[in-house]
């Protein structure tokens, strides 16, 4: 079997939103296809992936380096030791060909966007979900087909009020999920607050807000917002500073008992080990956000979990950012403690397949080929118009 051909297209996924950074009005998103020459139930099998939000598509990096790459190898060179699949850390390797270590801008983001592809394509001939596939070569054999996912939101909006703010999270508790989250930052503090107390008035018992800074603040902020925030009972206080600033988030702690979260902004497993290493981060109580689709795909994801589980952490307390199916997989197949899901944004590239339902903060996954984006109509459709 081989590599036919790797497409890619950027697509548009913005929206009038802002967070503390950034607004999204020109966010898109690298969309690719990688076209084999398998066929099954009549056609060829393709894997799909695309990078989450956050971070621009990558069409020019693929084009210019990673994509020629994969094309210019022997196709027996991207081989598992059955030669009827594709391996995943081969073809990662020929990616990386010629590319040095450190600084890992959006390099990652064009890797981690082909490979969510690759093994897209991978579980397909395997014909079964990505999960058992990982569950099976990865994790103790077993998936976990229950995953708890929370209900990302809460941005700055345009005339957005606090009974808008409100109305939007009692429409995600109405559809099932537990916990949502919210911006912070982006106002003053006064202003957070009494956004925090409008959102904390419609949770009722076993519901919990989230809140996440993007990264906004300097020290002294990221302090006065932890003794402020401190009265609550929150999920957890996201990126409070510099997702590159693991002093800050080191101190922090003595600031903050309750959890805390980041790493959404760390596209590799050597910044990821910074960030344990340097960053204070309590194994027994705060949450990683690593995103794979930002950051060299599973592959690399692999090794993150590797280096966790030589710190001390478990791969339950991730909860990785950005939404996608993908992630949904490795929380399934690998233990990880749940997953990210914007049921408002993004779409149609976040959310679950259709039918699948969020029961009291949980999903359960459906046995789909793959990661499972046939089981989405609306997203399956953008992705056939670009190869099938
Ligand atoms: O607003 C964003 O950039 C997305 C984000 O931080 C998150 O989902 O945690
Ligand atoms: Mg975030």
């Amino acid at each position: 079997m081989r590599i036919v051909e790797i497409r890619e297209i950027t697509v548009p996924i913005s929206s009038p939103i802002r967070n503390a950074y950034i607004d999204f009005s020109k966010m898109n998103a690298s969309l690719v296809a990688v076209v084999t020459d398998v066929i099954r139930g009549g056609r060829p099998v393709i894997g799909y992936g695309f990078n989450s939000n956050g971070r621009y598509g990558q069409g020019s990096l693929m084009r210019e380096r990673f994509i020629p790459r994969i094309m210019e190898a022997d196709p027996d060179a991207l081989l598992d030791e059955s030669g009827e699949n594709l391996d995943p850390h081969k073809i990662w390797s020929t990616m990386f060909v010629n590319e040095k270590p450190g600084g890992h801008g959006e390099r990652s983001v064009a890797m981690g966007t082909i490979d969510m592809a690759v093994w897209d394509a991978v579980a397909k001939i395997a014909d079964e979900p990505l999960f058992t596939l990982l569950a099976k070569r990865y994790g103790n054999g077993t998936p976990d087909k229950r995953v708890f996912v929370y209900a990302a939101g809460g941005y700055y909006y345009p005339g957005k009020d606090n009974a808008m703010l409100q109305d939007e999270m009692r429409r995600y508790l109405d559809l099932g999920y537990t916990v949502v989250k919210q911006k912070i930052g982006g106002a003053s503090l006064d202003e957070d607050l009494r956004r925090i107390d409008a959102v904390l008035d419609v949770l009722q018992d076993g519901q919990k807000l989230a809140v996440d800074a993007n990264g906004r603040f300097d020290l002294d902020t990221a302090i006065q917002y932890a003794k402020a925030l401190s009265q609550y009972d929150l999920f957890w206080y996201e990126e409070a500073g510099d997702p590159l600033d693991y002093e800050l988030q080191a101190i922090l702690r003595n600031y903050y008992d309750k959890p805390m979260a980041t790493g959404e902004n760390l596209f590799s497993m050597q910044d990821a080990r910074n960030l344990i290493r340097y960053g204070g981060m309590r194994a027994d109580r705060d949450w990683l956000q690593f995103d794979c689709a930002l950051s060299y795909g599973l592959v690399e994801y692999l090794r993150t979990l590797e280096m966790l589980r030589q710190h001390g952490w478990s791969a339950s307390r991730c909860i990785p950012h950005g939404g996608h199916q993908m992630s949904l997989n490795i929380a399934a197949g690998l233990g990880l403690g749940g997953n990210e899901s914007y049921p408002d944004l993004f779409q149609p590239y976040g959310g679950f397949p259709d039918g699948v339902r969020v029961e009291n903060g949980y999903v359960t996954m459906p046995e789909l080929s793959g990661i499972g984006f046939e089981g989405k109509s609306d997203l399956i459709k953008v992705m056939r118009e670009l190869a099938q």
